[in-house]
């Protein structure tokens, strides 16, 4: 007994508790907001799947280290300086966007924005369900083409702001009205974030897959583009044939049917979304959207 009490007094002795001042609080409390937000800007951006890179990498020299492999580790050590002057070439439009909303924002909301309209458990309701469906297929039947991207876990703000704002509840009628031959908004995408159409006339990155039919065109490999870099579910239809298609994780899946459309959309429609903490910043997001 006298030894485990004199080997804890050893222990606490040596122990250094540093004192924490209200400094200190304001410091942790400021790092911990800037690093939680560069990790959601890295998940919202193509920076997420690098960073994935960047762990195996990471992980990779640690093997090399603890066995001692000195050419690799070597190696490693002098591309590293190459590396992070490559990452910030290759990152320069979203840095460059970043800073700019920095400087743009109202910073407080900016800095607690965690997701929008998200704090219901489900992603969209089942009427958003059933006006899209409706829309896509009244579309394929007068041969309208239509390219509606759903957003699921992943923001696709980067891709949003490459069109106009529109922020209207999803119904056929704005869905068709939309995609209405020679209107302003017809051309490109529109983005669907829970119950409201955020955007229409987005660009959407186009897919290089070699694989994909030479039938289709870039409205379809523009579907399949988005769907390879993010988790979104795009609902594609062709102004040429009037069938309805879908992509999701990089494939595509040719002429659906209506009922195969509408069950994939309640599947979506009730994998549960976090729900986010901080509801106090978002009082005001709320507020402005008691119409979802
Ligand atoms: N990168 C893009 N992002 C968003 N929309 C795009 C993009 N590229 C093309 N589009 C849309 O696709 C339309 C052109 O479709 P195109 O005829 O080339 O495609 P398609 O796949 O053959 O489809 P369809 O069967 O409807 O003809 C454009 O008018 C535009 O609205």
């Amino acid at each position: 007994m006298t030894a485990w009490n004199n080997f804890f007094s050893d222990y606490l002795s040596k122990l250094y508790i540093p004192r924490i001042g209200w400094t200190d609080v304001i410091e942790i409390i400021i790092i911990a907001v800037v690093l939680y937000n560069i990790l959601v800007w890295i998940k919202n951006t193509k920076a997420w799947a690098l960073l994935k890179g960047i762990i195996i990498v990471v992980l990779f020299a640690l093997f090399a280290y603890i066995l001692n492999l000195k050419t690799i580790l070597w190696i490693a050590g002098k591309t590293i300086s190459v590396g992070i002057i490559a990452l910030v070439i290759i990152f320069q439009p979203e840095l460059r966007r970043a800073l700019e909303q920095l400087g743009r924002k109202k910073l407080v909301v900016g800095l607690f924005n965690f997701g929008e309209g998200r704090e219901k458990g489900e992603r969209f309701s089942s009427k958003t369900a059933d006006e899209i469906v409706r829309a896509a297929y009244e579309m394929g039947a007068v041969r309208t083409g239509a390219l509606i991207v759903i957003e699921q876990d992943m923001v696709l703000e980067e891709y949003v702001r490459t069109g106009i704002e529109v922020d209207g509840v999803v119904t056929s009628q704005l869905l068709i009205n939309i995609f209405e031959h020679n209107t302003p908004l017809h051309d490109g995408a529109v983005i669907v974030r829970g119950n409201r159409v955020v955007a229409a006339t987005c660009y959407l990155p186009l897919s290089d897959n070699s694989n994909l039919s030479k039938e289709l065109g870039t409205r379809h490999r523009a579907g399949v583009g988005i769907s390879e870099g993010t988790d979104s579910f795009t609902i594609i239809v062709s102004e040429e044939t009037g069938a309805v298609s879908v992509a999701v994780g990089g494939s595509i899946i040719r002429d659906i049917d209506r009922d195969s459309l509408r069950n994939k959309l309640e599947y979506l429609r009730k994998k549960t979304v976090d729900v986010k903490s901080f509801k106090i910043w978002r009082g005001r997001l709320k507020n402005e959207r008691k119409d979802i």
